[in-house]
C-alpha cells in the first residue's frame, strides 16, 4: 500500500523518487508505527538522563496537581507544558543521533550549532515549564502553610 502511495508520488512529481524510497524500512501498519514510536521513547528514557529527571519532575507535577485539586483547565495546561518538554527532548535526542550519524567524531561548528540549538529549545521549554508550575502549583501549596503560620 505504502510503496503503492509513493510510486503514485513519484509519478505526480514527475517521476522523481520520494527520499523514503531510500529509507532501510518503513512502518507498514499503524501499529508498527506506535511500536516504533513507543521504542524511542524507550530508549530516549534508558540514555538520556535529562528524559528521565523530565518523567520524574512530570510525575511529581501531575500527581500534586491531583493532590490540590487544581481544576481541570489547570491541570491540562500542566500536561500540555510536560508534553512539549518531554517532546522537545525526544527531537533534541533525535537530532543528536542525526548530527553523530553524519560528523560521527570530527567537530564541527555545524555540529555544534545544531546540538547547541537543540540544547536550547530543551531548555527555554523547561524554563517555561517551571513557571508554570511556579503560577499553577506554588500557591495552593504555600498559602495553607503561610496561613497555618500567620
Ligand atoms: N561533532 C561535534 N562537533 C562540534 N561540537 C560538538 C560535536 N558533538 C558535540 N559537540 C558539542 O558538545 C556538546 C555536548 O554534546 P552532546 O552530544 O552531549 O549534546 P547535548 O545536547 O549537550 O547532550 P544532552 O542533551 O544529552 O545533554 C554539544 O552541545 C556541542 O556544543
Amino acid at each position: 500500500m505504502t510503496q503503492k502511495l509513493l510510486a503514485a508520488y513519484a509519478e505526480k512529481t514527475s517521476g522523481t523518487l520520494h527520499l523514503r524510497q531510500r529509507s532501510y524500512r518503513m512502518a507498514t501498519s499503524l501499529m508498527s508505527s506506535f511500536r516504533y514510536a513507543w521504542a524511542g521513547v524507550q530508549y530516549a528514557f534508558q540514555t538520556q538522563r535529562n528524559f528521565r529527571i523530565h518523567t520524574a519532575i512530570a510525575v511529581t507535577a501531575i500527581a500534586l496537581g491531583s493532590l490540590l485539586r487544581l481544576s481541570p483547565v489547570e491541570l491540562a495546561v500542566i500536561i500540555l507544558t510536560i508534553a512539549v518538554v518531554m517532546g522537545l527532548e525526544l527531537i533534541n535526542t533525535a537530532l543528536e543521533a542525526v548530527v553523530d550519524l553524519t560528523v560521527g567524531k570530527e567537530y564541527h561548528d555545524l555540529a555544534r550549532i545544531a546540538k547547541d540549538c537543540a540544547a536550547g529549545a530543551v531548555l527555554v521549554g523547561a524554563t517555561a515549564a517551571l513557571a508554570v508550575a511556579a503560577a499553577l502549583i506554588l500557591p495552593p501549596l504555600v498559602y495553607p502553610v503561610l496561613r497555618t503560620l500567620f
